[in-house]
Order: C-alpha cells, then structure tokens, then sequence
C-alpha cells in the first residue's frame, strides 16, 4: 500500500475577533507500537504492571474540530463500530469540559484510517489528540502533566501520546521516560481480526511474572511481548501473520494484537515486504516519528 504519512500541519481555520482560532481541521493522531511488552504484576484493582517501548509512527487518524459556543459536544460522523458516546473522542472532550468548566463545546470529525483492535492505539491516540487540540481551541491553559493525567481517566494508553515521544513505560503504561531510538522504518501487518484487549489480560493463561528490565537494557533480543502467546492461542490468524512476516525480518506482535509488525532494513525492503503480503491481510509501512505531530502545543 502507499505510505499512509500523516498530515503533520492542521489547519487553524478562520480567526475570531480576539485572535483565537475557531476549527483546528485534520489534527493528527498517529499510531504506535509496542516494541516489546512484559507483563510484570497486577494491582488490587485487576490492572496489570507492564514494562513497555512505545514507539510512534507517522500513519494514524485524524480530526477535525470545529469549535460551538453553545457547550453541545458531537460527532458528526458515522464511525462502523464506535456509537458516538462511547467514542474515545467524545469521552475525551467531555471531560476537559468537566475538568475545565468551560462552556465551550465542539464539532468532531473523525477520520479513521487505523485498524480497531489492532493494538495500534487508535482510539487513544484519537483521544489525546482531542485533548490537546480542544485545549488549544478552548484556550483551557492545560499543561502537558494536567493532560496526561486526564487522559489517564480515559485509558492506559492515553498518556504516552500525549507525552509525545517515544517511551519506556512502566505502572499501567502511564510512567513514562523518553526513549531515544534511532529513526526506522516498520511493515505492520493486520491479520483481519479485532482483539478486545481486556480479553487477552483477562486470560487465565497470562504471565504476569517477567522479570523487570532497566531501560538501559531494552533492546529487541531480550525482550518479548507476553501477550502474543495468549493472542496466538486464542486467534491463530495472529500467528500465521508473524509466521508469514518473520520470513523478511523478526516479527512479533504489537500490544494486545491483532496487528504484527517488524522492523524493515530501509524504506525500499518495506515496499517490497507490503507488496508481496497475501491478500488476505492488509499490510502498510510506516516510519518512525520522534515527536507527536501536535507536540510544540502543549509547550
Ligand atoms: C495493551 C496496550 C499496550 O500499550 O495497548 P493496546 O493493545 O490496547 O493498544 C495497553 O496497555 C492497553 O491500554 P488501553 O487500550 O488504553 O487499555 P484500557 O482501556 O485502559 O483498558 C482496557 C482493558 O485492559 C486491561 N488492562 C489495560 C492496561 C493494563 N496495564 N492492564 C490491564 O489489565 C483493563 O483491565 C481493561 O479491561
Ligand atoms: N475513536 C476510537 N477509535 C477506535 N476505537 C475506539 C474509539 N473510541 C472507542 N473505541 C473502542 O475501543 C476499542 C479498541 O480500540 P483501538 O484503540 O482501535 O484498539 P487497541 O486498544 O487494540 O489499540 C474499539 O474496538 C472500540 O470499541
């Protein structure tokens, strides 16, 4: 498939009297990967303590907002398979409204391009990426921490995208420290199945004892994901794809799956690797991002 490249410039839109900006049209939210991830304990209130490498890509969804000044908050379009309220973007927004009490609303148009399921973290990263762009748009003056710790509320996942950069994690995923990584190109492959991620950390059969890592010592060798074992078992798709992608390079799944990825030796290998994969599955490339798109707004 053509690289999917994320449109990094949103376009502010038409200027209010006071100078503030009224629609914030195609705000990126892009996808990631979990390089590795070890499952190292559980919390009293069922979450599991992960150690993880969130990896940024530049392929995802994106938005478009339109400010109202009446509070009403919507989405305007039909999404297959996410009702508007329980949309990650709505519950998004609505809370910075609670959070901030501002009775400023908006209009959502969201642009869905990445696999539901797929372990990719679209919907969070369509979350962060509403709260930061509302808190531009309603000039809601949220720091970066305030604005993790919201999007903590929403899901685990929220934070490293609103952090911005690649990271290491550890708790829930919502400790975070910048990861440098040198630049990459990924072939991702969905095997065409959608995986709730509560199934796969519910599984009776998950590890949950991997023995903690210094992030000094991350490196693709000495690490695994420990929810590709229980994912494989309970969708075999999952296993044909790594199967199928491990001819071309180490392969392994991302997050609670479905999708698979590996690390391509340069842009042309990736194009060779998404042209061949068998019809039956979807493959892209994609490149890494150092910093979120939106980055530079929540200064
Ligand atoms: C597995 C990961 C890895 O990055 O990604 P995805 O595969 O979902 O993209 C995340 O930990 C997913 O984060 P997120 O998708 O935001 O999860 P949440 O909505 O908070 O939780 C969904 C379900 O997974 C379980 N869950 C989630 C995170 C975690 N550290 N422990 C858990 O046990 C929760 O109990 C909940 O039932
Ligand atoms: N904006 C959204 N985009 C995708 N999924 C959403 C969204 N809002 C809510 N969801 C729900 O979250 C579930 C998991 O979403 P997603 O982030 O795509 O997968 P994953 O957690 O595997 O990365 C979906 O199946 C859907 O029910």
């Amino acid at each position: 498939m053509d690289h999917p490249a994320l449109n990094t410039a949103p376009l502010l839109g038409t200027v209010l009297q006071a100078g503030k900006p009224t629609q914030l049209l195609g705000c990126p939210a892009p996808a990631k990967l979990n390089l590795f991830l070890h499952v190292v304990g559980r919390r009293p209130d069922g979450y599991h303590l992960l150690q993880t490498a969130f990896r940024l890509l530049d392929w995802g969804d994106t938005i478009d907002l339109r400010l109202r000044t009446d509070g009403v908050i919507r989405r305007t379009n039909a999404i297959a398979g996410v009702a508007e309220e329980q949309d990650l973007v709505v519950r998004a927004a609505r809370l910075l409204q609670q959070r901030t009490a501002t009775t400023l609303g908006a209009d959502i148009t969201l642009h869905k391009q990445l696999p539901m399921g797929g372990g990719l973290g679209g919907g969070s990263s369509d979350a962060a990426t509403t709260l930061i762009a509302l808190n531009r748009l309603w000039q809601t003056g949220q720091s970066r921490a305030q604005l993790q710790t919201i999007g903590l509320e929403l899901g685990a996942d929220v934070p490293v995208f609103v952090f911005g950069e690649d990271a290491f994690a550890e708790g829930v995923g919502e400790q975070l420290q910048a990861l440098t990584l040198p630049s990459a190109w990924y072939v991702i492959l969905s095997p065409g199945v959608s995986i709730p991620t509560a199934e796969i950390f519910s599984s009776k059969d998950l590890t949950r004892n991997t023995p903690l890592i210094k992030m000094a010592d991350f490196a693709a060798s000495t690490t695994h994901n420990d929810l590709q074992t229980v994912a494989c078992n309970r969708y075999p798709e999952v296993q044909e794809a790594i199967d199928w992608l491990s001819n071309f390079a180490p392969a392994r799944m991302t997050g609670s799956g479905a999708c698979v990825f590996a690390e391509a030796r340069s842009e042309e290998q990736a194009d060779r690797i998404t042209k061949s994969c068998p019809p039956r599955w979807k493959a892209w490339k994609a490149r890494s991002l150092a910093r979120h798109p939106l980055y530079e707004w929540l200064q």
